[in-house]
């Protein structure tokens, strides 16, 4: 197993507050939370997932126009991958897909309750053509038949394994495990319905895909040193100095900005966590598994999501207490990611205590040698331990409205702007998006609510666990 395998605090299972206390019969199991998920999925139009069709009929007109042969195989090979999707009986349980298919969106506000109609204009997506699918056979071969040495890591839905494709290149290969088809098709397509749109340098790169029997493959370069998480909480702890911590914090900043703030739409990831990011033999960070990400149209403010998905440890209050979506629950795990760099900590400990919990009473007293990491030995740029320190505290405020935007950390991560962000600290609240009530609650939303909330989902999914 390499390196980057852990399923330790991999909690990523869904748990859906609502649903099951109006299912209190039903057995809290993975399954079932899933269908529960599919369930009100039907209701969510902010999946990305439609957006793959749309980049099919795209490319085939495309196709009618350039009459180029140098795609074409690629294209008929897209047309397959949806032609074998389907004919598969996924249709009742895919509404929404049908809905995001063509070049009309219809948005539900649900926080204001206005109909937006949004138009997509196809060329509108920026989708990678260089995308190649690739044959069950080839990624067999890749793999070595998917072996176990070659499993590099697991997570909630998936299994990785390392590959090498014929011409040399090393590749990671990313097998959709859990779930029905139905339910493996959706995962599938969520998630290469976002990254095919992604490309920035702190972003992992995929490479191609493969739908075949009812193996659900996406394929991506190889990130040699596996995962963050795997390496902080691991026995090559060592290797991260605290410059490479630094780069890795800046690295990751960038890439959610460029999601937040400058990619082609608002992009909320919702699974940001140590696990999830990627490290190039350089140490640049790639943001990695964009199975739970989503798409907020630009009109929005937030989202509200029934079903909570992601990692314990991780959730903002907010998302915990009323299922809020936006950039500022990235934000929030963003900052506790920023402390497990600091600390060398996971985001909850073998007793599951809470990072943020244990950091917030050092964050306020400015405790910053009792934050770092003992393992660093002193040897750290003192003034970079405190921009970084800054930064996680504002990120972690319990008022959404209270932490910075991304643009913002970008530059108090460097040391700018922080007499900045103080100043405004009194203005913001009339400056920032009215939101709706629920907000003001979440300011009220203290500690012991946080921890009441995060064992509530903990109990749940572990129920689910076992069962
Ligand atoms: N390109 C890659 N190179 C090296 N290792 C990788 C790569 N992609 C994923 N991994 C490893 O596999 C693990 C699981 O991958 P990923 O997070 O995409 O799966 P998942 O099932 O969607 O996880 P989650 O439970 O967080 O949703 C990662 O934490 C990482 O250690």
């Amino acid at each position: 197993m390499g390196p980057s395998y852990t399923m330790k605090n991999q909690l990523t299972l869904m748990s859906n507050i609502d649903l099951l206390s109006r299912h209190k019969d039903a057995t809290a199991s993975a399954h079932n939370l899933r269908e529960l998920e599919m369930e009100k999925e039907k209701e969510d139009e902010t999946s990305p997932r439609g957006v793959l069709e749309a980049e099919s009929e795209q490319q085939a007109s495309e196709s009618n126009a350039s009459g180029s042969s140098s795609s074409s195989r690629a294209r008929s090979r897209w047309g397959k991958i949806f032609k074998l999707w389907k004919i598969r009986p996924t249709k009742n349980h895919l509404p929404s897909l049908h809905t995001l298919s063509f070049s009309k969106l219809r948005w539900k506000s649900k926080s204001t309750k206005e109909d937006t109609t949004t138009t997509l204009h196809t060329g509108f997506y920026n989708f990678r053509s260089s995308l190649i699918t690739f044959s069950l056979s080839e990624l067999q071969y890749a793999t070595n038949n998917f072996s176990s040495e070659n499993l590099i890591g697991r997570g909630g839905f998936a299994e990785v394994y390392q590959g090498c494709l014929e011409e040399g290149k090393l590749i990671a290969v990313k097998k959709l495990t859990n779930g029905s088809l139905e339910e493996k098709t959706a995962d599938f397509l969520s998630e290469l319905g976002v990254i095919a749109h992604v490309d920035h340098p702190n972003t992992a790169k995929i490479i191609g895909c493969c739908v075949e029997r009812d193996m659900h493959l996406l394929v991506f370069s190889l990130s040699p040193l596996g995962s963050l998480g795997s390496l902080i909480h691991g026995p090559n702890k060592h290797k991260l100095d605290w410059s490479k911590r630094y780069k890795i914090a800046l690295g990751i900043a960038d890439g959610l900005l460029y999601l937040h703030e400058n990619c082609h739409r608002r992009i909320i990831h919702r699974d940001i966590k140590a696990e999830n990011i990627l490290l190039t033999e350089n140490f640049d960070p790639q943001i990695c598994d964009f199975g739970l990400a989503k798409w907020l149209p630009e009109q929005w403010t937030h989202c509200n999501v029934t079903k909570i998905g992601g990692t314990f440890g991780y959730f903002a209050p907010e998302y915990c207490m009323h299922g809020i979506v936006d950039e500022k629950t990235d934000i929030f795990s963003f900052g506790v990611l920023l402390l497990e760099i600091i600390s060398g900590r996971p985001a909850l400990d073998d007793m599951q205590k809470s990072l943020v919990l244990w950091a917030k009473p050092l964050l306020e007293a400015k405790n910053i040698e009792a934050l770092v990491d003992p393992s660093l030995d002193d040897d750290y740029d003192k003034d970079q331990v405190g921009h970084v320190v800054f930064t996680a505290s504002k990120c972690v405020d319990q008022s959404p409205i209270l932490r910075p935007c991304m643009s913002e950390v970008v530059t108090l991560l460097r040391g700018h702007d922080k007499c900045d962000l103080e100043s405004r600290k009194g203005q913001r609240k009339s400056l920032q998006r009215t939101y709706s009530e629920e907000l003001l609650d979440a300011q009220e939303y203290n500690s012991t609510k946080y921890l009441r909330d995060l064992n509530r989902h903990r109990q749940l999914a572990l129920g689910s666990c076992e069962s």
